[in-house]
């Protein structure tokens, strides 16, 4: 029963919709039900609709220990119905609102379990998304005046586990998508109590997360939100989860070794070796998605009532290179390329972003300038990187390049919440090296 699957998806998958987040859509219905045996590895090319570029991408999909490709139990799993209740942790927050809806409008039974952190985050440290969201409550009940459709809500703190518990039981979930966890590198670099908050909050979540499914829903699949940080920039290709490796002789497949830059990638790193284990030692079924970094706005489904937008950052914590761009072409800010600007963010480097993003202003008339500011994180702003991603594709992904469509549709959300940016959260003040043992405080 065990199946851990762990897939690289790069920057320039980009699921949702045609205009963005793209935020991981592997359409549940087409996730396996059992384990997958050893394949060969296939070559796969994908061309661009632009005819920019072709790239090719390989993977491979691993057999667990100990277990027979195309078994007896692997053939009544497959068997077994497909998955209609999900739970989507963190579902109040920038991935887990757009899946939240998206799963709700494909027909799924979807609850939502969170315990709104997030807004607290900005409360505290003066922050608030670009575009304005409504509460929860407000949400959930719009999504259901428009549509008919009920969305389950928990709001608790999936590290108290007499609250997931009781979660678990009464929803009873068939499949769970975990994206309730501290996702800023950044904020995690910030002091002690932020890196020690991170690691505490997502590695035991996580693990509360796996104890609850052994506990009450063995045959519920894990959907879990790693990310491409986990790899470091290594002067190899990053296959998708496993290498294998000849050692004096001998070969073995291994996981792909990590090298990640911040606590909180590190905290991706812990999580994906406890899930790894628990599908060995219990058999938990999980799917370890390593994500590249998300950007975009605006889902069929999120556009449909300004109560149902998605959240925005734009900020030096929360805020993603891309999206932070955009802000700045819209405000007339230059353009934050830390440092050489050659570190990659999956297939394009911070200055082909930056260029994207010039040549988006261009059509809007907005003149965009780009400066090279003191990168505040300690990583190589020069270097290889080829990242293979098959695995998602081969289970159904259809992948939406980033297109200059897209760009111009984020860029023209910047532009229409113009007035709600504040100028003095763009910089970034967060410096991996400075930070210690000391509390930092914010000044209004
Ligand atoms: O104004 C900016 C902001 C960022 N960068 C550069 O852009 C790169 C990416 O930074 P980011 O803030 O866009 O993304 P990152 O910190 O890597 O984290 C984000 O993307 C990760 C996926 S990945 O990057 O690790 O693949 C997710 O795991 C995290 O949750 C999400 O916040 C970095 O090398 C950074 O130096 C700039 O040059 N200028």
């Amino acid at each position: 029963m065990a199946h851990l699957l762990s897939a690289s998806c790069p920057l320039i998958i980009s699921p949702c919709s045609k205009n963005g987040p793209s935020s991981l859509k592997p359409s549940l219905a087409s996730l396996p039900t059992s384990r997958t045996s050893i394949q060969p590895f296939k070559s796969l090319s994908i061309n661009r609709k632009n005819g920019q570029r072709q790239f090719s991408v390989r993977a491979t999909t691993l057999q667990q220990p100990g277990t027979k490709a195309g078994s007896g139990s692997d053939e009544r799993s497959r068997q077994q119905s497909r998955p209609t209740r999900v739970m989507v942790v963190g579902g109040d927050g920038y991935c887990g609102w757009a899946t939240s809806l998206h799963l709700s409008k494909k027909g799924y039974d979807v609850a939502i379990v969170d315990n709104l952190v997030r807004r607290q985050f900005d409360d505290q440290l003066g922050l608030d998304s670009l575009t304005p969201i409504a509460s929860i409550h407000d949400r959930i009940r719009r999504w259901r005046s428009l549509t008919e459709k009920d969305i389950d809500l928990y709001i608790g703190d999936v590290c108290d586990f007499e609250f997931l518990s009781e979660a678990f039981t009464s929803f009873k979930p068939d499949a769970v998508v975990h994206f309730g966890e501290q996702r800023s590198a950044p904020f995690s670099m910030i002091d002690r109590s932020r890196a020690v908050f991170t690691q505490q909050n997502n590695v035991l979540g996580t693990l509360n997360v796996l104890f609850a499914i052994k506990e009450y829903a063995e045959d519920c699949h894990l959907v879990k939100l790693g990310t491409m940080g986990e790899y470091g920039t290594p002067n190899i290709d990053i296959e998708e989860g496993y290498i294998t490796i000849t050692h004096n002789g001998r070969t073995d497949t291994l996981p792909y070794p990590k090298q990640a830059g911040s606590f909180y990638h590190l905290s991706k790193v812990h999580d994906s070796n406890n899930i790894e284990f628990t599908c060995k030692a219990w058999g938990i079924r999980a799917t370890n998605l390593n994500q590249g970094v998300v950007y975009g706005v605006r889902t069929a489904e999120t556009e449909m009532h300004d109560e149902l937008y998605n959240r925005f950052d734009y900020d030096g914590v929360f805020g993603t290179a891309l999206n932070r761009f955009c802000v700045q072409a819209a405000i007339g800010h230059p353009l934050t390329v830390y440092g050489k600007g050659g570190q990659f963010e999956e297939q394009f480097s911070v200055n082909q972003l930056a260029s994207l993003v010039t040549k988006a202003g261009d059509k809007l008339g907005i003149q965009v300038q780009t400066k090279s500011v003191p990168n505040p994180r300690v990583e190589e702003e020069e270097h290889y990187y080829n990242a293979k991603h098959t695995k998602l594709i081969e289970l159904g992904l259809e992948p939406h390049l980033l297109s200059d469509s897209l760009i111009d549709s984020v860029l023209n959300v910047a532009v229409q919440f113009k007035d709600r940016v504040d100028t003095r959260q763009i910089m970034p003040s967060v410096s991996w090296t400075k930070i210690g043992a000391k509390p930092k405080t914010v000044s209004a």
